[in-house]
């Protein structure tokens, strides 16, 4: 029998805060986007397991295109595998949204495509059926 949560997908969008920036080009570190696959993750874990999980590792993280203060970003996590505890997550960040300062300072434009920037798959593990995580 195929488990229902096979294939569970959680999305989250976001605004890049300016407050983010960190490199030239106004590029915000690439941990910034593994902060957002923890959040997604979390929410993932909520739905699957009514805890918010503790994320074990990732087994690949690629950095496909610059994520830039100002993006519209898209966060989405999909469940590929479930373990006893442990949930394997493919995870994407995508902009979906990026300012055009050539055209004035608070222009902006929809991406159509979106930017698939960052991609990873990651294991996230949770209590024990029954069990909360203090017992
Ligand atoms: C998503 C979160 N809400 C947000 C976060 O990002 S939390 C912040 C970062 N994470 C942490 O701080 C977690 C720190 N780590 C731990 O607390 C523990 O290492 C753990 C809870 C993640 C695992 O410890 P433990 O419960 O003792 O693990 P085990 O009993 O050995 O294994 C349970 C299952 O988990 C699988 N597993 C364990 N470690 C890994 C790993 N590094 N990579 C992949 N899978 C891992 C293990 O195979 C077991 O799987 P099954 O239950 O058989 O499916």
């Amino acid at each position: 029998m195929t488990d229902s949560r096979l294939g569970l997908t959680v999305t989250h969008r976001r605004y890049v805060p300016y407050s983010h920036a960190h490199y030239a080009g106004n590029l915000v570190d690439g941990a910034y986007a593994l902060g957002l696959f923890g959040d997604v993750a979390t929410e993932v874990c909520i739905r699957t397991d009514s805890d918010e999980g503790l994320f074990a590792g990732y087994s690949d993280v690629r950095f496909h295109a610059p994520i830039r203060a100002g993006d519209v970003v898209q966060v989405t996590a999909q469940v590929s595998r479930v373990g006893t505890r442990s949930r394997t997550l493919e995870l994407s960040c995508a902009v979906v949204c990026r300012g055009r300062p050539d055209r004035s300072e608070s222009a902006a434009e929809v991406l159509d495509p979106p930017i698939v920037a960052v991609t990873a798959t990651g294991t996230v593990v949770v209590p024990a059926a029954g069990v909360s995580r203090e017992e």
